[in-house]
């Protein structure tokens, strides 16, 4: 893999599938890493060309002086894309990695094909639970909020169902360093990204999750109705809906790419 450093930062990139199969890149949430998008691997790859990485802040990439903004994430992203010779993807992003498909769809639409925006939001109307996170993870570490986060992540019935699934990415969440952490928690507190989705001109799906508490059903229509021509899917997920509805997720997604 080539080492692609984007503004300072080594960005971790993995890539999988046919070489001459269009590209779809993955583009992980807050407090996760490439591996949240174990479960699209096989069904994508049959397919397309898969390209994940860590964002900046996360995983294997490195962790640059925040706070960081999505701006500059979504500048990331394209640094990606031209390290590995790519003109154009298919983009797949989960939360944060919507919030950043967002940026991409108003100001690099030459290189999207098709825009995948899953439980994410333009704003975070009310800043004090940002703040409060923050402070609560430079006090007691990640740890200090895992449990909140995994209940906010996953609905209880699949905590109870599919328990390794949960503590897999739970482990991942506890590496996740502080400081990426919180610079990247920085970005979401600040972003306001409404006035970007009528400018997106690329065709676009949004997928919310029925029981999704921290990006709600509301937030991901909100997106559906401002960009032009977008459709919406509600699953039955709470927040990480590509593991915890991942077969409807995979169907959905794919669905919407090969249309
Ligand atoms: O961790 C959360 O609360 C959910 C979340 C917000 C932005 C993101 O990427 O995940």
């Amino acid at each position: 893999m080539p080492e692609i450093v984007s503004e300072g930062c080594a960005l971790h990139v993995e890539v999988e599938g046919p070489a001459d199969a269009p590209a779809v890149m993955f583009s992980n949430s807050l407090g996760t890493d490439l591996t949240m998008w174990d479960p699209q691997v096989a069904p994508f790859t049959r397919h397309f060309r898969v390209v994940r990485y860590d964002r900046r802040g996360h995983g294997r990439s490195g962790v640059t002086p925040g706070p960081y903004s999505i701006a500059q994430l979504g500048r990331d992203a394209l640094a990606v894309m031209d390290g590995l010779g790519l003109d154009t993807v298919h983009w797949v992003g989960l939360s944060m990695g919507g919030m950043v498909g967002q940026w991409l769809g108003a100001n690099a639409p030459q290189r999207l094909r098709k825009l995948v925006l899953s439980n994410t939001t333009s704003v975070m109307p009310d800043k004090q639970p940002w703040h409060d996170r923050i402070a609560t993870v430079r006090a007691g570490g990640l740890a200090a909020i895992a449990d909140k986060v995994m209940g906010i992540w996953f609905t209880q019935d699949f905590r109870e169902t599919d328990p390794a699934a949960v503590e897999k990415i739970r482990a991942v969440f506890l590496k996740t360093p502080v400081d990426g952490y919180v610079a990247n928690c920085e970005a979401v507190r600040d972003m306001d990204l409404r006035d970007l989705l009528e400018k997106i001109a690329v065709p676009t799906f949004v997928v919310a999750g029925r029981f999704d508490q921290s990006t709600p059903i509301e937030a991901n229509d909100f997106i559906r109705r401002r960009v032009p021509g977008a459709q919406l899917t509600i699953l039955d997920a709470a927040h990480i809906s590509n593991i915890e509805q991942a077969a409807a997720f995979n169907t959905e997604v794919l669905g919407f790419l090969m249309s």
